[in-house]
């Protein structure tokens, strides 16, 4: 069982909310603050409630204590989106006595953020030293870092067993709501797509999906892979050579299933990975020798658009094409579509690229839901215990 936020009594307590603020940047400007907003809901709540709050989140992959990875940023963009009425503290440092002293002195509507976990080697190692250091900070534990739920680290798992109470805050739960229903009690027909350049780290995933859905979509990529391992000639697309005979694997138990991956059926080809490459229809499914496969063609774009106009559950997870070239973003652009144009379906994104890119085209809002974990949404949907949710666990 798992508790949320709602649920404590939080009246001047120290209120350690694990968030995940790994976002990305440029320069020192954020430039997608999707993840401090969706954290906002439970912060604010936190304070309603009456607590103490502390801020704790990692930033990129510093390897030691990075100033170009400081929350600084963060900070400052979260003191905007909370407005004048609350002073967003950033500490030096996450751990020790300063910053003990400075939680111990948080006056009412100030709202500290302890500076990137990550500047600590022990936080990623699950240290137990270091988690009962950020564990001295706090008198509640609430976890909201969906997006971070995947890893075991001493902030999402290390220090929950050395915190008195314990919660998941209201950006886990919607997370966990969405994505657990869609496993749970996916309404039929459900269809699920895939997509991006990762066949690796998206195998498992086709696995776990296929005997639940009734058809899966693959583009991007991903797509060539399988076309190889059918003999069917991709050029100089992107291949995972060591994944073609799982790919022909996944393609024999879709066949006894009897549940359809559906392929491109033609392309959009050029010569490079760029804007400077031209951009080609295909009449078929075949990349002529010299060119590569870079975003799904007019006839896949319509044969995908279908399957998810009669879906009843739709989840998505990798961009169509090279989305970030226009010319290459059509692919990506008619799923987005197609998913906001169902208005009787339970449209879900997996985070990573696949929300990036729905975000720029400006759909986000017309979709179910929009998790805001990559990773951590897939190994959700893989049905894999999340390290970050089982700490929350009471019983
Ligand atoms: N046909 C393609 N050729 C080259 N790159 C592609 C192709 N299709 C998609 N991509 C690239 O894949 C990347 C996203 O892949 P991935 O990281 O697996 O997705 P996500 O982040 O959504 O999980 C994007 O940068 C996109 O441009
Ligand atoms: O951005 C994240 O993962 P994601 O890109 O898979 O969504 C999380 O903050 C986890 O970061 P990590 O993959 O460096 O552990």
């Amino acid at each position: 069982m798992i508790r949320y936020i709602d649920e404590l009594q939080l009246t001047g307590k120290r209120t350690f909310i694990r968030v995940d603020f790994n976002v990305p940047l440029e320069g020192r400007r954020v430039t997608d603050d999707t993840r401090i907003r969706e954290a906002l809901p439970t912060i604010r709540r936190a304070l309603e409630l009456g607590g103490k709050v502390i801020l704790a989140s990692h930033l990129g992959r510093p390897k030691g204590a990075d100033p170009k990875l400081s929350l600084e940023p963060v900070a400052q963009r979260l003191a905007e989106l909370l407005g004048p009425k609350h002073e967003v503290i950033l500490t030096d440092d996450c751990i020790g006595d300063g910053v003990k002293k400075q939680v111990k002195d948080l006056k009412e509507g100030q709202v500290v953020v302890l500076e990137n976990l990550r500047f600590h080697k022990e936080e990623e190692a699950n240290d137990e030293a270091f988690s009962r250091e950020l564990a001295a900070l706090a008198d509640v534990y609430v976890n909201d870092a969906f997006g971070t739920a995947h890893r075991a680290h001493a902030s999402t798992a290390g220090m929950v067993p050395f915190v008195k109470e314990k919660a998941a805050g209201l950006l886990m739960k919607k997370e966990i709501e969405y994505l657990g229903g869609v496993l749970k009690t996916p309404e039929k027909p459900f269809v699920a797509i895939l997509g991006g350049s990762k066949v690796s780290d998206k195998i498992k995933v086709i696995e776990s999906l296929l005997p639940k859905v009734d058809a899966l979509l693959v583009g991007g990529a991903m797509a060539y892979t399988f076309l190889k391992a059918q003999g069917v000639e991709v050029g100089k697309s992107r291949v995972e050579e060591d994944k073609l005979s799982l790919a022909t694997r996944l393609m024999d138990a879709a066949h006894r299933l009897k549940t359809p991956i559906v392929l491109p059926v033609d392309h959009i080809v050029g010569t490079e990975p760029t804007d400077k490459s031209p951009a080609q229809e295909t009449p078929d499914n075949a990349v002529p020798k010299d060119m590569m496969g870079l975003d799904i063609g007019p006839k896949t774009r319509a044969l995908f658009t279908q399957h998810i106009r009669d879906a009843r559950t739709v989840v998505w997870n990798g961009p169509m094409g090279l989305f970030e070239v226009a010319k290459f973003a059509e692919g990506t652009r008619s799923v987005a579509t197609a998913m906001a144009n169902n208005k009787e379906a339970i449209t879900v994104i997996g985070g990573g690229d696949s929300a990036a890119a729905v975000e720029q085209m400006g759909m986000a809002d017309q979709l179910s839901h929009v998790s805001t974990g990559g990773g951590a949404s897939l190994e959700f949907l893989e049905g894999r215990e999340l390290p970050g949710i089982k700490a929350l666990e009471t019983r």
